[in-house]
Parts: structure tokens; C-alpha cells; sequence
């Protein structure tokens, strides 16, 4: 998120939700938990949703209807990661980084059981 909005050279605001389905696991409960909402209203705001990966797309079709009933102006999804063969649900990706294929990855902000999100780098599972 740093590194993303560094290269972004207009006016914004920054925002913060946290949602889980995953929690320690390696497997989505299919059940996605508000952990906490956004501070500030996105009534009539243009609202990019950053996300780190979209794997069964289970957790950006809840925070789409969740941001869509507060009408924002607009609302597009940005993602680092993207794995389409595991796609459950489809949803939109309007900024996308990398498709990967189907492996639990972590690193760079991706943890694994909590754990190294602080990885410099992103890597998968043996
Ligand atoms: O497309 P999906 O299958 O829903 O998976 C994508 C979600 O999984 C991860 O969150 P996770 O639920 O693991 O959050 P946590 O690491 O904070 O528990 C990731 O940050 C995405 O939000
Ligand atoms: N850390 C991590 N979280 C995920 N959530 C959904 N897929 C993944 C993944 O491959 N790695």
C-alpha cells in the first residue's frame, strides 16, 4: 500500500477496513468477518479498494456490496494478485498486478498464519 500510493501523483485520502475469512488458515471459511470499518463516509467519492490478492473472490463480492450501499461516486478494485483458476465467485479487477497460479503464497504483506507479512519479497509453499 506504501509503494502504491507513493507512485499515485494527485490528491487522495487513505482509508483502512479489515476484513478476514481466512484467519489462520490456508482455507477460506466462505464467511467474511467486518474486523473494522473505514473511518471516513464514501458518500459521492471516487473509492479505489486496494487488495493484496482475490482468490475465490468471496472477500471483494462482500466489501463491493458492503461499499456499494454507502454510493460512492464510483468504486474500482485495485489487486496485487489475482488467481482466476480458484475464482468462486466472479468479480471485477479493474487494476491488476500479476495472475498466478493456484499456490498459497506469502510475503510482502501476505501472511501465513499471521506470520511473515514482513517479507520482502513474495513466495509460495514447497
Ligand atoms: O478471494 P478470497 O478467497 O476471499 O481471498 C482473498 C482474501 O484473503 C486474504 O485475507 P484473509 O481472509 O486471509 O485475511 P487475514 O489474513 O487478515 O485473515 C486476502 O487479504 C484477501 O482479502
Ligand atoms: N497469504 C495468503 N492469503 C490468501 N488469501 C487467499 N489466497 C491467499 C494466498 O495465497 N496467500
Amino acid at each position: 500500500m506504501a509503494d502504491l500510493v507513493r507512485a499515485i501523483d494527485m490528491p487522495l485520502t487513505m482509508d483502512f477496513l479489515a476484513v478476514s475469512s481466512y484467519g489462520d488458515s490456508q482455507k477460506t471459511s466462505g464467511e467474511v468477518e467486518l474486523i473494522k470499518d473505514l473511518r471516513l463516509p464514501i458518500a459521492g467519492r471516487h473509492v479505489i479498494v486496494v487488495e493484496d490478492i482475490v482468490d475465490t473472490g468471496i472477500t471483494i463480492n462482500y466489501l463491493l456490496r458492503m461499499l456499494e450501499a454507502r454510493q460512492p461516486a464510483s468504486l474500482k478494485i485495485a489487486a496485487l494478485l489475482s488467481k482466476p483458476s480458484r475464482r468462486q465467485i466472479e468479480v471485477p479487477i479493474h487494476y491488476l498486478g500479476f495472475e498466478i497460479e493456484d499456490a498459497f503464497v506469502y510475503g510482502y504483506g501476505l501472511d501465513r498464519s499471521q506470520f511473515d507479512r514482513n517479507l520482502p519479497f513474495i513466495t509460495s509453499q514447497a
